[in-house]
């Protein structure tokens, strides 16, 4: 199949608590060359991967994995409500295909999805409806997770599922490198808060919604002027998880326990398994380049921020190469 990669990193904060205009300029710029270069490669197929933040999935039933069949914007952070135009049959299909495979993986009829699935979609489509789409939801947040090894198995059998789908097929991973913004965590939460890790934090009230995204703002200002007790960014790592990624030596991050993650990279670097997938899927077409890479620390948005496209290595020839960002 023809098959491509973008994996980015989204940030709510985006809009909300900007860097420097340079900056913003730059990740723009960035943006804009993975939507010219998705233009031109003009996928019939999106399968994203993509965790959520207590938005739609919740402690009532957590799975690990799960595609939906049907998926909808809650809207958080302003980013717009509405359906996805999710291909219900592929869902059904890759979904087969993944548990004959030996991955376990829900499948929803009714998937709820935050900024982690509408963000790269808005980026490279601009609307939430321009391209079928299949989705993937990795849990990345709520504890206990699995071994990041997981992500990649299912990648595999995600990439194995496509294999003889002739549609131009575009894979999305979309997650933060090292991050760790305020997400809350079931083990040391509050009871109030816990109660919203329940099945009671969906469909929040429009106030309810405002006072969590603005505590989320505040704790990212904080964070940029340095007032904040919040983990560091960790540019090393990141490198060192582009690396992996970019040469294909997966064995380089999946073999570490979920400690090392939060250890180098903050509890949301666990939102890396979706780049790890959508990798993993790509890497099952064959060798692959990765074409263009940016990255740069962003802690106005709470990011070590990254975009990347990758192709078959066949396809290079065609490719636009650009490497931006201050780590490489
Ligand atoms: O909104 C909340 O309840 C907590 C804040 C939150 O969800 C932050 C999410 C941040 C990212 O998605 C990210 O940096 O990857
Ligand atoms: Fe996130």
């Amino acid at each position: 199949m023809p098959v491509a990669l973008v994996a980015t990193s989204h940030s709510p904060l985006i809009g909300l608590n900007d860097p420097t205009t340079e900056i913003r300029d730059e990740v723009r710029g960035v943006l804009d060359d993975a939507r010219a270069f998705v233009r031109d490669f003009d996928p019939e197929l999106v399968v994203m991967f993509a965790p959520d933040h207590y938005n739609g999935f919740f402690y009532d039933m957590m799975p690990p994995f799960c595609i939906g069949a049907s998926a909808h914007s809650v809207g958080d952070y302003g980013l717009p409500t509405g359906d996805l135009s999710v291909d219900k049959a592929a869902a059904y299909d890759i979904g087969a295909s993944v548990l004959a495979q030996g991955v376990d993986l829900a499948i929803s009829e009714d998937m709820q999805v935050d900024h982690g699935f509408v963000q790269p979609l808005l980026f490279l489509f601009d609307t939430l409806q321009s391209v079928p789409i299949v989705p993937i939801f990795i849990n990345c947040v709520a504890s206990p997770l699995g071994p990041a090894r997981r992500s990649m198995d299912l990648g595999s059998a995600v990439g194995a599922a496509l294999a003889d789908d002739d549609r131009r097929i575009l894979l999305v991973g979309s997650g933060g490198l090292s991050h760790d913004p305020p997400v809350p965590r079931m083990e040391d939460a509050a009871p109030e808060v816990i109660e919203r890790l329940l099945l009671r934090g969906r469909n929040p009230s429009t106030e309810q919604r405002a006072t969590r995204e603005e505590k989320t703002v505040k704790a990212a200002r904080a964070y940029a002027a340095g007032e904040a007790g919040y983990r560091e960014l960790n540019p090393e790592w990141d490198k060192l998880v582009l690396d992996a990624l970019s040469s294909g030596d997966f064995a380089r991050i999946v073999d570490h326990d979920n400690d090392w993650f939060v250890r180098e990279g903050g509890h949301s670097s666990h939102e890396i398994r979706t780049w790890i997938a959508a990798y993993a899927a790509l890497s099952g077409q064959g060798p692959y380049q990765v074409q263009s890479r940016y990255y740069r620390p962003i802690k106005e948005w709470f990011a070590g921020f990254s975009t990347t496209i990758a192709t078959p290595a066949s396809a290079l020839a065609h490719a636009r190469v650009s490497n931006k960002g201050v780590v490489r």
